[in-house]
C-alpha cells in the first residue's frame, strides 16, 4: 500500500507555481492576485479560506479576504461580485461555499466572470471542461487528477466509481475521469443516494473516489484488492467545548480499507491540500491569461 501524500505533492507543485509567480513579478511588476469572499463564520470555511490566503503568500501571490456577515443580502453580494469582475487589479476570486440559505449559490456562481472563476464552477468553465477545452477546472477534482498524474497511476480503461454527485466534486470528477485525456479515459460510474447495490459496483472498481461527507462510509468489504481509493471527505468532530479542538475524518474507514489498497489518500494530508494547490494553479493561469484574454 502506498500513501498518496498530499503534503509532498502540493509542496512540489507550489515550488513551480512560486517560480512562475516570481517570473511574472519580474516581467510585469505585479503579483497574481486572488480574492476570497467569505460570508458568515462557518468553522470549516474559516479554516479553508485561512489556508488559501496563507498559501497565496507562500507562493508570492497577493491575496485579499472580503468578509460579510451572514445577514448580507443576495443583492449586496451580487453587487460586490460585479465590482470584482470589473476590477483589473484582481486576477481571480472565489465565493466560499456553503452560503446562507437566503442566498442562491447558482445565482452567485453565474454572476462571477468566467474569466476570473478560479473555482471553475461557472457553467462556461464546466461546459468547456466537458468539451476538453482550456478552462479553469474545479479545484478538488483538478487536485485529484494532479495527484494521480504525480504518482503515475494509470486510469485509461480502468473502472472508476465516484460516490457522490455534488456540483463541486462528484459531478465534475466523473467528467474528468471519463474524458479523453491523461489521466482520464476511465469507465466511470457516478453513484448517488438513489444508487442500488453500491457495493456490487465498488467491488468491481479499480479506482474509488468517495465524496459523500459521511465518516467511515466506504468500508473494507466494499473494496477489491489492489484498488486505488481517493477520500474527499472532510468530516470534523469537535472534541472539546471550546470548538477550537477538532479531529478530521474522511469518508473512508481508513484503518481497515488501507491494507487492501494499492494506493490511498489520507485525511488530513491528502485531497484537501491538493484542492488548495489547484486553486493557486488556477489563479496563476488567470494572471497569465492562459485560457482567456
Ligand atoms: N467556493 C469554494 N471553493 C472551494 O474550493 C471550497 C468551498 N467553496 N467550500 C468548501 C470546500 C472544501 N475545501 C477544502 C479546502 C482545503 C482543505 C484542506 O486544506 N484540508 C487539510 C486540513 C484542513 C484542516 O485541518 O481542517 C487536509 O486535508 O489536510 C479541505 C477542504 C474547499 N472547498
Amino acid at each position: 500500500m502506498i500513501l498518496l501524500d498530499g503534503k509532498l505533492v502540493s509542496e512540489e507543485l507550489k515550488k513551480q507555481i512560486a517560480i512562475e509567480a516570481a517570473e511574472m513579478l519580474e516581467k510585469t511588476g505585479r503579483k497574481p492576485h486572488l480574492v476570497a469572499v467569505l460570508v458568515g463564520n462557518d468553522g470549516g470555511s474559516e479554516t479553508y479560506v485561512a489556508s488559501k490566503m496563507r498559501n497565496c503568500e507562500k507562493v508570492g501571490f497577493k491575496s485579499s479576504l472580503l468578509r460579510y456577515d451572514e445577514t448580507v443580502t443576495e443583492a449586496e453580494l451580487l453587487n460586490k461580485i460585479e465590482e470584482l469582475n470589473k476590477d483589473n487589479s484582481i486576477d481571480g476570486f472565489i465565493v466560499q461555499l456553503p452560503l446562507p440559505k437566503h442566498i442562491d449559490p447558482d445565482k452567485v456562481t453565474e454572476a462571477i466572470d468566467y474569466k476570473k472563476d478560479v473555482d471553475g464552477f461557472h457553467p462556461i468553465n464546466l461546459g468547456r471542461m466537458q468539451r476538453n477545452l482550456p478552462c479553469f477546472l474545479p479545484a478538488t477534482p483538478f487536485g485529484i487528477m494532479l495527484m494521480l498524474e504525480f504518482y503515475g497511476i494509470k486510469t485509461a480503461g480502468k473502472n472508476c466509481v465516484v460516490i457522490g454527485r455534488s456540483n463541486i466534486v462528484g459531478s465534475p470528477m466523473s467528467v474528468l475521469m471519463a474524458r479523453n485525456a491523461n489521466p482520464g479515459n476511465a469507465t466511470v460510474t457516478l453513484t448517488h443516494s438513489k444508487t442500488q447495490n453500491l457495493k456490487e459496483l465498488t467491488l468491481k472498481a479499480d479506482i474509488v473516489i468517495v465524496a459523500i461527507g459521511k465518516k467511515n462510509y466506504l468500508t473494507a468489504d466494499m473494496v477489491k484488492d489492489g484498488a486505488v481509493v481517493i477520500d474527499v471527505g472532510m468530516n470534523r468532530e469537535t472534541s472539546d467545548v471550546t470548538k477550537s479542538g477538532y479531529k478530521l475524518f474522511g469518508d473512508v474507514d481508513f484503518d481497515n480499507v488501507a491494507p487492501k489498497c494499492s494506493y490511498i489518500t489520507p485525511v488530513p494530508g491528502g485531497v484537501g491540500l491538493m484542492t488548495i494547490v489547484s486553486l493557486l494553479r488556477n489563479t496563476l493561469s488567470a494572471a497569465k491569461k492562459e485560457f482567456y484574454n
